[in-house]
């Protein structure tokens, strides 16, 4: 029977480790009873939690309604000439209808159509996004607390370029979030063209198949009710507590590599047709299990032949996103709203297994704190978010910094020297993050940093796209194993963009939330001792880069 969700444990040693979970699974009945709504799987002390978040099983039939809703909204809007849709929305508020419409349009993820996704503080992409045809765009705003300080930001700028272009603002917003939240009552307020309450019984990162997936991917032209049929598709099977069941041997595979010290799930695409797969499970899986020092870091790759996949070393499980290759240790097989259902219930699953609550990010507000707490101080007087201090060393267009305690870096006087000791302060076993907050459209160059540190160093190596990440990977990077580096990037803006009614612009902004997050990543423990936090600030972003990836060819361990 085709369910439109397939897994297959391809390593035997894995495969034998995973029977023994899967049965535990399947004498539980737990595959049944989470598809039932069951909040008393992962325990007494998650199960208010738990109660709250379970609504996502049964998406595939209550989304229903949305399909002809959001095909009038379509319609009405093309009857004015507005087709260009520009999508305000952090983690799981944009992580889930980007991949929807990449996949669906065949284009790329973070192109430039049919979805302009805005997740980001940096001033060049905002302003990017600004310079796109205005008299045709919609601006869809999307958060479920409705208090994201990088969604309103961007609402506030698109609000007064709208009107400074002669266009009604509130004609062109569409706001999705939950029921009760002040952006709800500012959408009423000011008469914006549409208010859609989402279904709060589902946490941002199961939420593909909610309003905050299916809005932006409609208003493109995706036919979501096709979405919704694959997801029903692979419902029946995902619910069986049988030994075959994907999501049960998937949850099993998962947790079983974990607990032989595989932490790490290294996810290469092999011909999925899935465009960016990867980056919305990067957030469901590093944001459900990474807490309480325990965890799966999902490292997303570039490909099958990408360092890192095939020849990842016992701390990492190759998995295959579309059929097996001959790296796969895993491989899992299906259509996009299979694979959303299938990855959600083995998540779960897996949260169980590893005795973790896969519904909570008990650490995620540290870096929102510590941004807000340089930016009120800036604000008081005290301090200047946008100012840092003192560069260790300046080499070339590179200034040297550390967060914390930075006693791993010694005495750098190149930016070789500095990588160089982020990569000895690495554990064995343990894994360098690079967080770049730039433009990943205009520097999508940066990326290449990640598969060439991988080479050099032969640990894990993650990258993510700052302040995206906070809301995807942060989690992990902070309540997860405490065995990562971090090796921060941030460049010279050189026009900067003001937030209306902020005493600070997105440049500021920006630079805040580097600071913020590095701090509270340094201020973790790892073993005893500061977690080491690399700051690296371009004055020149495209000289910066040369000199990087030179820097990066030298480092070895
Ligand atoms: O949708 P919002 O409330 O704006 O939240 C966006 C994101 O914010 C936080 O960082 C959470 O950790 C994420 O899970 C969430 O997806």
């Amino acid at each position: 029977m085709s369910s439109g969700a397939e897994v297959r444990i391809v390593d035997q040693t894995l495969a034998d480790a995973a029977n023994a979970l899967v049965e535990k699974l399947v004498g539980d009945a737990a595959a049944s009873k989470l598809s039932a709504g069951d909040a008393t799987l992962w325990g007494p002390d998650a199960e208010p939690e738990a109660s709250k978040r379970l609504s996502w099983v049964s998406l595939h039939e209550s989304s229903r309604p949305l399909v002809d809703e959001l095909a009038a909204l379509r319609r009405e809007l093309h009857d004015d000439g507005v087709d260009r849709v520009v999508l305000a929305g952090m983690g799981g508020s944009s992580l889930a209808p980007e991949v929807i419409c990449a996949t669906r349009s065949g284009g790329p993820v973070g192109g430039e159509f049919p979805l302009v996704v805005l997740d980001t503080t940096d001033p060049m992409q905002v302003s990017d996004a600004l310079a796109g045809d205005l008299t045709r765009t919609v601006l869809v705003v999307s958060s479920k607390s409705g208090g994201t300080v990088e969604t309103d930001s961007q609402r506030r700028v698109f609000a007064e370029v709208f009107e400074a272009n002669g266009i009604d603002a509130a004609s062109r917003m569409v706001v999705v979030t939950d029921p009760g939240t002040k952006l709800g009552d500012l959408a009423r307020d000011q008469g914006y063209r549409k208010l859609i309450e989402a279904d709060p019984g589902v946490g941002g990162r199961y939420s593909a198949l909610t309003a905050f997936g299916l809005v932006p991917s409609a208003l493109t032209g995706v036919d979501i009710g096709a979405l919704l049929d694959e997801a029903a598709a692979a419902a029946p099977e995902l619910a069986r507590d049988s030994a075959d069941n994907p999501a049960v041997v998937l949850a099993a595979a998962m947790a079983a590599a974990h607990n032989a010290g595989a932490e790490k799930l290294v996810l290469a695409d092999t011909g999925s047709g899935l465009v960016g797969f990867g980056n919305w499970a990067e957030q469901l899986i590093a944001e459900s299990t990474g807490k309480q020092g325990t965890g799966l870091l999902p490292v997303v790759v570039e490909g099958p032949d990408a360092p890192g996949y095939a020849d990842h070393k016992a701390d990492a499980t190759a998995v295959s996103i579309g059929p097996a290759d001959s790296g796969a240790q895993v491989s899992v097989t299906g259509t996009l709203g299979g694979q959303f259902l299938l990855w959600e219930h083995a998540v779960a699953l897996a949260g169980r297994l590893i005795g973790i609550n896969p519904f909570d990010q008990p650490d995620v507000e540290s870096a929102k704190q510590a941004t807000r707490d340089l930016l009120a101080s800036a604000e008081g007087g005290s301090g200047d978010a946008g100012a840092d201090d003192a560069p260790i060393v300046t080499d070339g267009v590179i200034e040297i910094r550390a967060a914390g305690d930075a006693s791993w870096l010694g005495q750098p006087a190149t930016v070789i020297d500095a990588l160089q000791a982020l990569v000895n302060a690495a554990p064995d076993a343990g894994y360098i993050a690079v967080q770049a907050y730039l433009d990943r459209l205009d520097d999508a160059s940066f990326a290449t940093l990640r598969p060439e540190l991988a080479k050099a160093t032969g640990l894990q190596t993650t990258f993510g796209w700052g302040p995206r990440f906070l809301h995807s990977t942060g989690q992990y990077h902070k309540g997860g194993h405490q065995n990562g580096v971090f090796l921060q990037i941030t460049g010279s803006v050189a026009d900067d963009l003001a937030i209306p009614g902020q005493s600070f612009s997105f440049g500021t902004l920006e630079h805040a939330q580097a600071r913020g997050d590095a701090g509270v990543l340094a201020a973790a423990k790892n073993g005893g001792s500061p977690r080491p936090v690399l700051r690296l600030h371009l004055a020149d972003r495209a000289a910066g880069l040369v000199a990087l990836a030179n820097a990066v060819q030298a480092v070895s361990r």
